[in-house]
């Protein structure tokens, strides 16, 4: 009997090993970004590893590997500074899923993270490869605290301002999703209103992106999001969203 059980059990596990051969499949998930934007940090996260305070800006490539179920995933984390960009079109070409993060909590590179952002979405977006957008470090970005100093008469004026931005946002962000691209609210964005990035249709529309119609908006022209495109806000720091994110690579 026991002879009967040991010989089920090895033809299971012979069985497991030929369906992993054809069902095995390698995830290339390649990770880019502006410099300091947390591009290590995510793969450390993703890697189910302590978030690291003190990070070293990465040169070149890393690549870290890890199996999920029967699959292979390896992640290609790029260097964000200016001179390793020309290096992300070798990458791209394997891809199949390419993240770009952005540090939400400092406009110092805006422009120059929107350009990058368009340059990566035109570059891959005829091979149709899955992207997402992740606005990181939303733990550094805190709705002000209007109640404060509302009765300092300096502050008064600016309070109300906020005021209206943040009902605004907190009220709309729910509708937003039935709502056309032009009825997204765009704001002049300074320090002390960054936090409306952190609402996914406002960061989207600051990107240039219509979410709802698959479009991209460029300064002098337009194009057909051709590929699944999804933009998260998160902290890699505090883990918020993160899960989110796993469960939209989960179901590609
Ligand atoms: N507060 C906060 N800090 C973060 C977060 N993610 C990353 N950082 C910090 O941001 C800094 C840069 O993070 P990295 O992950 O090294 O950035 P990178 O994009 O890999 O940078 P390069 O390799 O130079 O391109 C580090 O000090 C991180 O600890 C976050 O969600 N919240
Ligand atoms: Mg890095």
């Amino acid at each position: 009997m026991l002879g009967v059980e040991c010989l089920k059990q090895w033809a299971t596990s012979i069985w497991q090993y030929i369906l992993s051969i054809f069902y095995q499949k390698e995830l290339n998930i390649v990770i880019v970004g502006l410099q300091n934007s947390g591009k290590t940090s995510l793969t450390t996260v993703l890697l189910g590893r302590p978030f690291e305070q003190d990070t070293i800006p990465t040169l070149g490539m890393r690549m870290e590997q890890f199996s999920l179920g029967l699959n292979v995933v390896r992640i290609f984390d790029l260097a964000g500074q200016h001179r390793f960009h020309h290096i992300w079109k070798r990458y791209f070409e394997r891809a199949d899923l390419i993240i770009y993060v952005i540090d939400l909590s400092d406009l110092t590179n805006w422009q120059e993270c929107k350009r990058t952002l368009h340059q990566v979405i035109v570059d891959t977006n005829r091979d149709g490869i899955p992207m997402l957008i992740l606005g990181n470090k939303i733990d550094l970005i805190n709705i002000p605290d209007i109640s404060k100093g509302v009765n300092d008469r300096k502050n008064q004026k600016r309070s109300a301002a906020d005021l209206s931005a943040i009902e605004q946002w907190k009220y709309m962000a729910p509708l937003l999703r039935n709502y056309e691209f032009e009825d997204i609210p765009t704001y002049q964005l300074e320090d002390s209103n960054l936090y409306v990035l952190k609402n996914v249709e406002t960061l989207s529309k600051e990107l240039g992106i219509d979410l709802k119609n698959g479009i991209l908006y460029m300064p002098e022209s337009q194009i057909y999001l051709d590929r699944d495109l999804a933009v998260f806000t998160i902290s890699c720091k505090d883990g918020e969203y993160v899960q989110d994110v796993l469960n939209w690579v989960n179901q590609l």
